[in-house]
């Protein structure tokens, strides 16, 4: 059975000339105790996707089930099941660690010591500081503390929006760790970020852009979409070198990557053809070599195809 389903979701905002349309027509289904990953840049409708799946917002259009109930006639009993964290900090910052689990717990008509084996391995990181406030916490803490809060009720199905931005490399690597350990627990988790690189620890991910899913895959499958030739370049020129392969007939599309720029290459082109044209273009020994696309690679391309870079 799938714990969510989104069929043709609509949303709209303002009226007349300012209406911004948030939500094209979104479809896809999650399974039950899977983590999947909504990817997308900033404005990409992921906020308004997760408002209407946890009842806080209505769709325009279209229609939605979490855990078999819909996401407008049941919201009631769906906000019983679901845990949500929202993007921004959710917390009250004048209330301690140990004050705003009380009052998540309380809210839902349970207590902390009832579910505690559910959240032990997150809040006992943060319980030596149970007595400090909200607003005093490190994004991290704070992190743990919003995750501790969204799961006290032990809900059936997670929503986690951008729950790693703005947070250090440290606490990000943490936090996906902490939710691989809730999966082995059977929730199924709905996650989105707008980092590309989070997508190969997903079960499944769908890129949304603009309102609309370019792809719904696992992460093996979208890197296994990828087609085209693609070469990492380097030489000590990196922005004439970037200017001088888009000018390259051969390149499909050229982004900086790292200390390299990645190189997509038209079908029929390859390492030795970009090594060639940069001789021509006095390039002396330019770095040239044939690479396997990424997560990252697999998604601009998707998004160029779509008309968005
Ligand atoms: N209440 C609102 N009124 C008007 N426009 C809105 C409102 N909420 C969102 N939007 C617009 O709808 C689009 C989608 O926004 P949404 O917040 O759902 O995207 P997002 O992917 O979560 O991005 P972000 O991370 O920036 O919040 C954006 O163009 C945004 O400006």
């Amino acid at each position: 059975m799938y714990s969510v389903i989104a069929n043709n979701l609509k949303k709209q905002y303002g009226k007349k000339k300012d209406v911004v349309t948030a939500l094209k027509g979104i479809s896809f289904e999650v399974e039950q105790g899977e983590l999947f990953g909504i990817i997308g840049p900033d404005g990409a409708g992921k906020t308004s996707l997760f408002r209407i799946l946890t009842t806080l917002l209505l769709p325009d259009g279209g229609t939605a089930s979490v855990d078999g109930l819909d996401v407008v006639k049941d919201f009631k009993a769906i906000r019983q099941r679901v845990g949500y964290m929202p993007g921004r900090f959710s917390l009250y910052q004048d209330l301690t660690i140990e004050e705003n689990l009380d009052f998540f717990a309380t809210i839902f008509n349970t207590t902390v010591k009832e579910n505690y084996d559910l959240i032990k391995d997150i809040y006992s990181q943060i319980e030596p500081f149970k007595d400090r406030r909200a607003g005093k916490l490190s994004g991290g803490m704070k992190q743990k503390l919003a995750l501790s809060c969204a799961l006290i009720h032990k809900p059936s199905v997670l929503f986690l929006d951008e729950p790693t931005t703005g947070v250090d490399a440290v606490s990000r690597k943490e936090f996906w760790e902490m939710l691989r350990s809730l999966k082995k627990q059977g929730i199924t988790i709905l996650v989105s970020t707008p980092y590309m690189d989070e997508a190969s620890l997903c079960d499944r991910v769908a890129l949304i852009q603009n309102g609309e899913i370019l792809s719904v895959n696992s992460p093996e499958g979208v890197i296994n979409s990828f087609r085209q030739p693609l070469v990492a370049v380097k030489d000590s020129n990196m922005l004439q070198l970037l200017n001088d392969l888009q000018n390259f007939e051969g390149v499909q599309n050229a982004y900086p990557f790292g200390e390299y720029h990645h190189v997509v290459l038209k079908d029929g082109y390859s390492a030795n053809t970009v090594s060639d044209f940069l001789q021509q273009h006095n390039y002396h020994q330019p770095d040239v070599k044939t690479i396997r696309a990424d997560i990252e690679d697999c998604f601009i391309a998707l998004m160029k195809v779509s008309g968005e870079l």
